[in-house]
């Protein structure tokens, strides 16, 4: 089995320690940014990155298999200008890319989740669509491709709606420079396929979650109430759009009273994560901090986790 291809083109972003990213320097050059957003077998990514060596290429997707078969092909390619994140799309533009950065935006083929109780898993919601008005360069492009007519049109209106974008009428007689992997096999089935071309003429103001510094502070007491640790299991708190749950409270077996794990699950307005936070006994205080393993962006949540938690054990 052959790993060395791993780890040299994804970016581990929640090791990442300032956001947004200056991509210039993971580059190295000042190329223009293109992302591709669910690139799946990443044919048309890394055939655009061989075809436009001018460019640098960012893709981003969920699926973890996905990332994997990219990278062999980038390094069978021996390509330097494609970088890949796993991530959520609608999380990772928003958070890793500054103002007026990317070049172009193409989704090709996404899922349209046309029953009504997936809906919220569409990627063009309306604040997806802000975020690409402030990321975009002043006349960047998104291009999406999709063979559902009702779902180009859905996020053509979503567009318009918007309002910093110029939209073009949806094209039916369209040739991509690559095909991708669903475009192939939608034409050996007959489908119609459509293409909508946003340009991006102004831009809307966005609130990102994990700006500037990722660096989260531990918090020092003096005693903790171990009752009251033990008892944080299904503790909940909310305030506005920040919510996070204990879900269960683990004692270290070979160090029982003095060493806690607490599981967290976090949502900041639909961004769900998990990890750990550890309550540990030093010389002289107690510490509350986020587990090292489990990674977390330190978003409002999770510092609100961190903070919380050290309010409530503090005796
Ligand atoms: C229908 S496939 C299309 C794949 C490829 N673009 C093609 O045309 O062959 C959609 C892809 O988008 C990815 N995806 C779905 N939602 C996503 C999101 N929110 N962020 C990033 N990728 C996503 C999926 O994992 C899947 O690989």
């Amino acid at each position: 089995m052959d790993y060395s291809f791993l780890g040299k083109y994804q970016i581990y972003t929640k090791e990442i320690n300032f956001f947004p990213i200056d991509w210039s320097k993971i580059f190295c050059n000042n190329k223009k940014l293109i992302v591709e957003i669910g690139f799946g077998g990443g044919e048309f990514l890394v055939g655009l990155a061989k075809k436009y060596p001018e460019f640098n290429y960012i893709g981003i997707e969920t699926s973890l298999i996905s990332c994997y078969k990219i990278q062999k092909k980038i390094f069978t390619s021996n390509l330097g200008n494609i970088r890949i994140i796993l991530e959520d799309a609608r999380f990772a533009v928003r958070e890793f890319f500054s103002d007026d950065s990317i070049y172009k935006v193409i989704v090709n083929f996404p899922c349209p989740w046309p029953k009504k109780k997936h809906s919220k898993k569409r990627l063009f919601t309306g604040d997806f669509i802000d975020t690409l008005s402030s990321v975009l360069e002043p006349n960047g492009e998104v291009l999406l491709t999709t063979d559902v007519q009702w779902y180009a049109q859905e996020v053509k209106n979503g567009f318009m709606r918007n309002g910093c974008f110029d939209v073009s009428p949806l094209k039916t007689n369209f040739e991509m420079p690559i095909k991708t992997r669903y475009e192939a096999k939608w034409e050996t089935e007959g489908r119609s396929k459509f293409l909508l071309i946003s340009r991006k003429k102004s831009k809307k103001p966005i609130r990102r979650l994990i700006e500037g510094e990722n660096i989260l502070s531990h918090k020092k007491i003096k005693s903790i109430n171990l009752s009251k640790l033990k008892s944080l299991k299904n503790y909940k708190y909310k305030h506005a759009d920040t919510v996070f749950f204990v879900s269960d409270v683990y004692n270290n077996c070979s160090n029982p009273e003095s060493n806690y794990l607490l599981k967290i699950f976090s949502n900041d307005n639909g961004f769900f994560q998990s990890f750990f936070i550890e309550v540990s006994k030093g010389n002289n205080n107690w510490l509350v901090k986020l587990d090292d393993i489990a990674k977390a962006y330190r978003t409002p949540a999770v510092k609100e986790a961190v903070n919380k938690i050290a309010e409530e054990l503090e005796e």
